[in-house]
């Protein structure tokens, strides 16, 4: 049996519903004992946070945009997220780099090759053991965004701009399929919950203690 995921990443279009359903799996995981780590990117550190303030909302070109979010991932990695793995516990990532390669590389058109050696560079092999993307229609997505809060610099963005980058996440998808999970997130929010618990459970809690 392979062994469980310790370092899970949630991704998704803005508005998809991920981040509602992070505090149901952190609930789920702690009351099964496991040491968690709840964090978020672009962000996760004080130095790190003050990169998205100015990320979400600066005007900046592609190349800066992907520039910022490796440099708040690279402060992120070094001084939270690997700290943590090597304790032993487990890290829940609210967006990981498969966020850049959707939103900078698909989104926007930047050059995926650049992508490919920044995070060669920043992360050296280190990647998600699983990724839950929550996958939804634009339109979808939109609604729900309009619902609930005001859009910030990114989520300002047309239909067409989240379409490429859903095709981004399906591109990655496709390319890592025993990594990513995709949950049918159009569904109500009890039934994207149970999918998600389920994929926890059996990724994660079931394969507790299962030999390296
Ligand atoms: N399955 C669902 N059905 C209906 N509404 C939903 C569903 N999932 C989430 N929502 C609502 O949509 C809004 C956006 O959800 P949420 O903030 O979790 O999305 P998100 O993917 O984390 O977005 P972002 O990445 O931009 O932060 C919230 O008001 C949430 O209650
Ligand atoms: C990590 C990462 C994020 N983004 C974008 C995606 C979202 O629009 C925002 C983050 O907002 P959220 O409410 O925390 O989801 O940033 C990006 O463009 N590139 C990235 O690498």
């Amino acid at each position: 049996m392979s062994t469980a995921a310790r370092f899970i990443s949630f991704e998704g279009i803005d508005g998809a519903g991920k981040s509602s359903h992070i505090d149901a799996v952190a609930d789920l995981l702690r009351q099964a004992e496991l040491p968690l780590l709840l964090t978020r990117e672009p962000g996760g550190t004080p130095l790190a946070e003050e990169l998205r303030g100015l990320f979400l909302h600066r005007p900046m070109d592609a190349l800066t945009e992907a520039l910022l979010v490796f440099a708040a991932r690279r402060d992120h990695l070094s001084t939270r997220i690997v700290p943590a793995l090597a304790q032993g516990q487990t890290v829940l990532c609210d967006r990981f780099t498969d966020a850049t390669f959707a939103y900078q590389g698909a989104g926007r058109g930047f050059d995926l090759a650049v992508l490919t050696q920044l995070e060669t560079w920043v992360q050296n092999g280190l990647q998600p053991d699983l990724t839950l993307w929550f996958d939804v229609p634009p339109a979808v997505a939109a609604a729900r965004r309009s619902a609930a809060r005001a859009p910030d610099r990114l989520e300002q963005e047309d239909t067409e701009f989240f379409d490429r980058v859903r095709a981004g996440y399906l591109a990655r998808a496709e390319a890592d399929p025993s990594r990513f999970v995709r949950i049918d997130a159009q569904q109500t929010l009890e039934a994207v919950r149970a999918d998600v618990l389920k994929v926890v459970t059996e990724r994660v809690l079931a394969r507790r203690g299962a030999p390296t």
